[in-house]
């Protein structure tokens, strides 16, 4: 995983590729979508949807070996992963499908999860501050205010 560079782009496109069957496809896309809108009000970055799968950032539900070198590993343990800034795979977001994706309540929140993944696809590493979403352990968040002040000065510090 190509980590600390950034996209060297204000305009970032994403694409949505298999989904998962736990939520409607709209609550997905709606998801997604406030989980990039999340870093633009910190960063300024714009974020599009396209539907073809050369976008910078493409998104997936899979499960076990799906492609890269990263193969998941069925319910609990790793729940996503993404690549950081670059080409090809660069940005690329994955969501394991042996998960149980959830808006809110049992199974692991989808907005919350996509918030910290999109905070690696654009560069971010982990922090050692559990206040942070870009803190490594999974925890239920306040929706409103998901982002640390260190959250917040990271993703300006990139762009
Ligand atoms: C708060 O968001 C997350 C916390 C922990 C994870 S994870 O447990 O899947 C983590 C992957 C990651 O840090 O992105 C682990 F190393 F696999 C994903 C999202
Ligand atoms: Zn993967
Ligand atoms: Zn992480």
């Amino acid at each position: 995983h190509i980590q600390g560079t950034s996209w060297n782009t204000n305009v970032i496109t994403y694409s949505i590729g298999r989904y998962t069957r736990d939520l409607g496809r709209s609550t997905v896309d709606s998801l997604i979508e406030s989980a990039f809108g999340v870093w633009a009000r910190a960063s300024g970055l714009t974020f599009t949807r396209t539907y073809t799968r050369n976008a910078d950032i493409m998104v997936e539900f899979v499960t076990y070996a799906h492609g890269d070198f990263y193969p998941f590993d069925g319910p609990r343990g790793t729940l996503a992963h993404a690549f950081g800034p670059g080409m090809g795979a660069g940005g690329d977001t994955h969501f394991d499908d042996d998960e149980h994706w959830t808006v809110g309540g049992t199974g692991f929140n989808l907005f919350v999860v996509a918030a910290h993944e999109f905070g690696h696809a654009l560069g971010l590493k982990h922090s050692r501050n559990p206040e942070s979403l870009m803190y490594p352990t999974y925890k239920t968040f306040r929706p409103t205010n998901l982002l640390s002040r260190e959250d917040v000065a990271n993703i300006k510090a990139l762009y």
